[in-house]
């Protein structure tokens, strides 16, 4: 299956009044068409910076520095802002944490999906857009969808308001979804609803999904691969399963660590100690080095390659060089 997305070297910098924080430092990854990219990380990572660049939805402070963000042959990042509304909402879609912010409180749910209708896609009729916003109402999973066309999003439970806002997402049939934390304001039963909905959509529509999440438990039914951020840098991508059973990056593996499994009820979750790296000073070697059990002289002065670990599989990390066991035996 061919690419539908190629970013390369993306390096966004934000500008604040105490410094520059370098967000995102040179970022690669890529999207095959139809499948689910889970992009994990702790807050603060640049995982939400990386998807706004590439969306070109930066805050005004933001700036892409340096990379390419190719979709469909173009570099997205040479768009202009009009050129890339074009691309927001009929190719590439985004949906956000808190449906709240993105639902206008004042205005019925079916007529802020017509209205994306209207903008975004081509023309219809009105009775054609009513009928699609129905029809994308009982896509998502909204029963009796005439009547919920005629509420308020304050009359819609958290779970519902999000999957209207999918429904929006979807309206014009995008080829890209990028949906950020779209389950972290809902409760535990509806997060697992959303994503059981999301992974339906997928088969259904064949639309191709970026999902973002500090939580790398909820991407193990959902993703087919999966990319792990840390400090502004990509760490390492792989399948889903190699992911979560062969594991490269010390960064990972503590992410798998902290998952709560359901059948150890009572077992030890291990957050990770410490702090991540301030992005205004990053440091110059891997960033995960000051947190790092295995950590190295080496870690701490220089950024690793990425090495291969696998098909499909690759992390930066020192300890996978060939070099990596002699050298911690004569460090200790
Ligand atoms: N508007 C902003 N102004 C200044 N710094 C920002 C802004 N938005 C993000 N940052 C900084 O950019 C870095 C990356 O943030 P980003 O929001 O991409 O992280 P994240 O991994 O998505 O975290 P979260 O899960 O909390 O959203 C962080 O250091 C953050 O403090």
């Amino acid at each position: 299956m061919g690419k539908i997305l190629e970013v390369k070297n993306l390096t966004i910098h934000i500008k604040t009044h105490k410094g520059v924080v370098q967000a995102v430092r040179g970022v690669d990854f890529y999207l095959n068409e139809q499948e689910t990219l889970a992009v994990v990380g702790e807050s603060g990572s640049g995982k939400s910076i990386t998807m706004k660049g590439v969306m070109g939805i930066l805050p005004k402070n933001g700036k892409v520095v340096d990379g390419t963000v190719m979709f469909q042959g173009n570099d997205l990042t040479k768009y202009t802002e009009r050129q890339m509304q074009q691309v927001r909402g009929s190719e590439i879609a985004m949906i956000f944490q808190d449906p709240m912010t993105s639902l206008n409180p004042t205005m019925k749910v079916g007529k802020q999906i017509e209205e994306m209708l209207k903008e975004h896609c081509k023309e219809m009729s009105k009775a054609d857009r009513k009928a699609r916003a129905i029809e994308l109402l009982s896509l998502v999973g909204i029963s009796n969808p005439e009547a919920r066309y005629d509420q308020y999003p304050h009359q819609l439970s958290g779970g519902m308001r999000q999957r209207v806002v999918i429904a929006i997402a979807l309206a014009c049939d995008p080829k890209v979804l990028i949906a950020d934390e779209p389950t972290t304001a809902l409760d535990v039963t509806i997060q697992a609803q959303i994503l059981d909905l999301m992974r339906d959509l997928q088969k259904k529509i064949k639309t191709s999904i970026i999902i973002i999440t500090h939580n790398l438990g909820v991407v193990a039914n959902i993703a087919d691969r999966v990319a792990v951020m840390y400090g502004g840098k990509l760490v390492e991508t792989g399948d889903v399963a190699d992911i979560f059973h062969n594991p490269c990056h010390e960064y990972t593996k503590g992410l798998l660590r902290s998952i709560p499994k359901a059948h150890e009820k009572g077992g030890e979750l291990q957050a990770i100690p410490g702090t991540p790296p301030d992005l205004m000073d990053p440091p110059v070697g891997c960033p995960f080095a000051a947190r790092c059990q295995e950590t190295m002289i080496v870690c701490q002065k220089f950024m690793p390659d990425y090495t291969e670990c696998g098909k499909n599989h690759k992390s930066a990390c020192w300890m996978l060089d060939e070099m990596a066991q002699e050298v911690k035996a004569d460090e200790k």
